[in-house]
This record gives structure tokens, sequence and C-alpha cells, in this order.
């Protein structure tokens, strides 16, 4: 039998237990605010802390890579534990690797992250296609596979990415456009959610691009670089009910008290709630 796609998995996540997805960042500078040492100890602590706090609770847990592999192997021992015991509590795990290469590489890829059986299997992971969308179709074949979902950076929350993601396309249309549109024919016909997801910062003020990919659009921006949940009917118009918003340092500055992290995540998934009811 084949596994339930992601996109099914994700939107029920999202109806019983709300929208957000909380990064986990483990900054240094986050580290220290804790209390906890910038070494793997203090990674583990911080991890383990973000994870028993949220992962019954928030539809998606994100851990950034970068702050595990900056540590090595044992770092990455420490990102493989997380995923299992979040995915255990029934949080959906993204894994945040933004991976993108030619596509034999693209396979490894693939394999590492959503092919069932390997260490650092997860529920979805986001990648680049600005090799051209068509490098992704190993990840975007294993993910089909596995139940996996595959998110695609469309138009990020950084402002130096308009001048990649704006530019235009031989055919006139934005290349952020041009992978949306890619997005949207990967996920036709899928319901209730396709398992293609795109990214769009909800910094953007207006998305200015068709959003209509049948598809979750993970939405970062919140809080640290200064969006909120208001913002996001304005970024996202009509698609707003398919929004994955996702907030890093605003939940992580709460901790380490888990009451403190999980009043954060409660809150701003109320916010969420009222801003899209209330489009
Ligand atoms: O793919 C992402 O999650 C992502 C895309 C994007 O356009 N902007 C963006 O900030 N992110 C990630 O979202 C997180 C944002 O963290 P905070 O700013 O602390 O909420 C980081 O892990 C970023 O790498």
């Amino acid at each position: 039998m084949s596994p339930e796609p992601f996109g099914a998995r994700l939107r029920r996540a999202m109806d019983t237990r709300g929208p957000l997805c909380v990064g986990i960042d483990p900054h240094a500078s986050l580290l220290t605010a804790w209390g906890l040492n910038d070494d793997v100890a203090g990674l583990e602590r911080f991890t383990r802390t973000v994870v028993e706090a949220l992962a019954d609770r928030v539809a998606v847990l994100k851990p950034q890579s970068a702050f595990f592999e900056r540590f090595g192997s044992r770092g990455i021992a420490v990102l493989e534990k997380a995923v299992e015991e979040a995915r255990a509590a029934g949080a959906l795990v993204l894994m945040d690797a933004k991976r993108g290469d030619i596509g034999s590489t693209m396979g490894a890829y693939a394999a590492t992250y959503l092919e069932q059986g390997s260490p650092l299997f997860s529920d979805a992971v986001t990648v680049s296609p600005y090799l051209g969308f068509g490098s992704l179709r190993p990840a975007l074949d294993a993910a089909v596979l596995s139940g996996a979902g595959v998110f695609v950076l469309a138009l990020t929350s950084n402002p130096e990415g308009a001048e990649v993601q704006r530019a235009t396309a031989a055919d006139g249309r934005s290349l952020a456009q041009l992978m949306l549109d890619h997005m949207a024919a990967e996920n036709e016909g899928a319901a209730p959610l396709g398992s293609v997801g795109a990214v769009v910062g909800a910094t953007l003020g207006d998305a200015g691009a068709d959003l209509a990919i049948n598809g979750p659009l993970l939405a970062p921006g919140i809080g640290a670089q200064g969006a909120t949940p208001a913002d996001l009917p304005g970024v996202f118009g009509a698609s707003v009910g398919n929004v994955v918003p996702s907030v890093s340092r605003g939940v992580l500055s709460q901790g380490p008290d888990v009451t403190g992290l999980r009043e954060a995540a409660g809150r701003l998934t109320d916010e969420i709630r009222a801003a899209v009811a209330g489009r």
C-alpha cells in the first residue's frame, strides 16, 4: 500500500493543531541566552527542550540543518535524534536543508532526506530550484514514493532574494512565477493539498505572484525578521488558508522554560488563526 501523501498529512495536522511551524535554530546566541554552552551538550539540551515542549502540539517542527552541521558528526547525531523524537510525538518534521544541485547529486540528497530508512528521513525537506526546476526531479520522485513533501524556494524572506527571484525569464514571467507554475503542475489533481510546497516570505508585503499552486505555502519571516500574523492576508490573499507560518527566534527566545515556549507557540497560533479567519 502506498503511504499517505505528505499534503494530506499536513492538511490534517494544520486543521487539528493549527498551521504554525516552529523552527529549531540553535543559534550560538540563543544557547548562551538559555544558559547553555555553545557546544554539543548545549545543542543537545536545547534541541531536546524544544522537541519536548512543542512536538506534541505544533503541526510542523523545522530543524535548520546548518546549526547542527556546524558541530560536525556529533551535531548530526543530535539532529537525527530530534527528527525521530519529534515524529514519534506527532509533529511533522520539515528538514530545512535548502539543498539544490545537478540532478545526479540531487538523487543523493533525496536518498538522505526522503527515503524511508535513512537516518535523516524527514516528512519534508526544503530545496532550491535555482539550478533549474527539473534538477529537483529525483527529490520530487522520492517524495512521492515515501509520502514525503518538498518545499521549493520561490520568493524568500530576505531582501537580497528579489534580484534573482523577480528577474524576468525568457517568456516574460518572473523566475519565481516560473517556479510556482512548475509546483502547480506537480500538485495538479491532488486533494486535499499537494505535497510540493512553496517558500514565500511573510515579509514581502504583497507576494505579487500567483500562489495558487494547490500546495502548502511555507511563510518564514514572522518575529525576528519583522513580519506579523496580521501581514499574512495581505501577502497571501486567497491562498492564505494554505499558509504554514514559520517562526524560529520569535518562539525560541521564550525558552528555556517549557511553559514559555508553549505559551509563545500558542499565542502565535491564536493570532494566525484570527488573521486567517478575519480575511
Ligand atoms: O526555508 C526557510 O525556512 C526560510 C526561507 C526564507 O525565505 N527565509 C527564512 O528565513 N527561512 C528560514 O526560516 C528561519 C527563520 O528564522 P527566524 O527569523 O528566527 O524566525 C531560518 O531557519 C531561515 O533559514
